[in-house]
């Protein structure tokens, strides 16, 4: 997949993103990404960081931990899906702190270590380079800073991976398709085929220089978040 591919696929589901992740994971996403955002330590007061923002679920987590004395950044390169999350962010109050930058995480537009906190929800797997990813995602955080990256993940139960691979094919595809979006949503599993798992992930955070790195499971591994810090 090129950039330009995934890109297409955003910007094409951005109208049902966030009614289909609501549905097809029952409302449980908010609670993954509620976890993600506490392991990313965000706390009042800190400029903190999410990577491929989408429509803007963990940046206004973020935007509420950090409250308005905090800076939210939300970065992402789907002009479809950045125009959902500046729409969400007017029904707002108080003004959230949140700035949206359309652009490629592969080459954040920041300083080095400017950031006291990250997160990044389901870009991971859809990025061209995951070290190239960490690599600027370790430059822009300041030492002693954690990121928290939540992804699906392939269960090492058999019995969960079957459970898994049914539901994609038989529950979000059959869904997905009845919205117009069957090919996006059939890409997940590929893409999920591809994709590190916790183990080789934590491999690559320490090979870009990242010092402590932990994948916790979530959902009987059907999920995981990628906990680093920079040291
Ligand atoms: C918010 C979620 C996924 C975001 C997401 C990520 C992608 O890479 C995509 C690629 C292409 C199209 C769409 C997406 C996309 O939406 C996670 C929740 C939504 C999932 C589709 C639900 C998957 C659920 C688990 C496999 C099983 C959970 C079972 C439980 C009983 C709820
Ligand atoms: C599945 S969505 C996740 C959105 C949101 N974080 C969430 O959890 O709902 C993946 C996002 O990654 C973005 N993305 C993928 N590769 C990217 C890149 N290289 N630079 C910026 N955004 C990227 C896509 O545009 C898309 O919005």
């Amino acid at each position: 997949m090129t950039n330009n591919e995934v890109k297409t696929i955003f910007d094409r589901i951005a109208p049902v993103y966030d009614r289909l992740n609501d549905w097809l994971s029952l409302g449980q996403h908010r609670i993954w990404k509620e976890m993600t955002v506490k392991w990313s330590g965000a706390k009042p007061g800190d400029t903190s960081l999410d990577l491929c923002c989408g429509s803007g679920d963990l940046s206004f987590v973020l935007a509420r931990r950090v409250g308005l004395t905090g800076q939210v950044f939300g970065v992402d390169f789907s002009p479809q899906l950045l125009e959902v999350a500046k729409s969400r962010t007017q029904s707002q109050y108080p003004r959230s702190p949140i700035t949206w930058i359309e652009a490629d995480i592969l080459n954040l537009p920041f300083d080095d270590d400017r950031f006291d906190a990250a997160t990044m929800g389901y870009g991971l797997r859809n990025v061209t380079s995951i070290p190239q990813s960490l690599k600027e995602l370790h430059r822009v955080l300041k030492k002693g800073a954690r990121a928290a990256i939540l992804d699906f993940h392939r269960p090492s139960n058999p019995q969960m991976r079957v459970f898994q691979q049914w539901y994609l094919d038989n529950l979000v595809v059959p869904i997905a398709s009845h919205m117009g979006v069957k090919e996006e949503y059939a890409y997940i599993s590929p893409s999920l085929e591809r994709f590190p798992t916790g183990v080789e992930q934590v491999e690559i955070g320490r090979q870009v220089g990242f010092t402590s790195v932990t994948h916790y499971p979530l959902m009987n591994g059907m999920m995981g978040v990628l906990v680093l810090t920079k040291f």
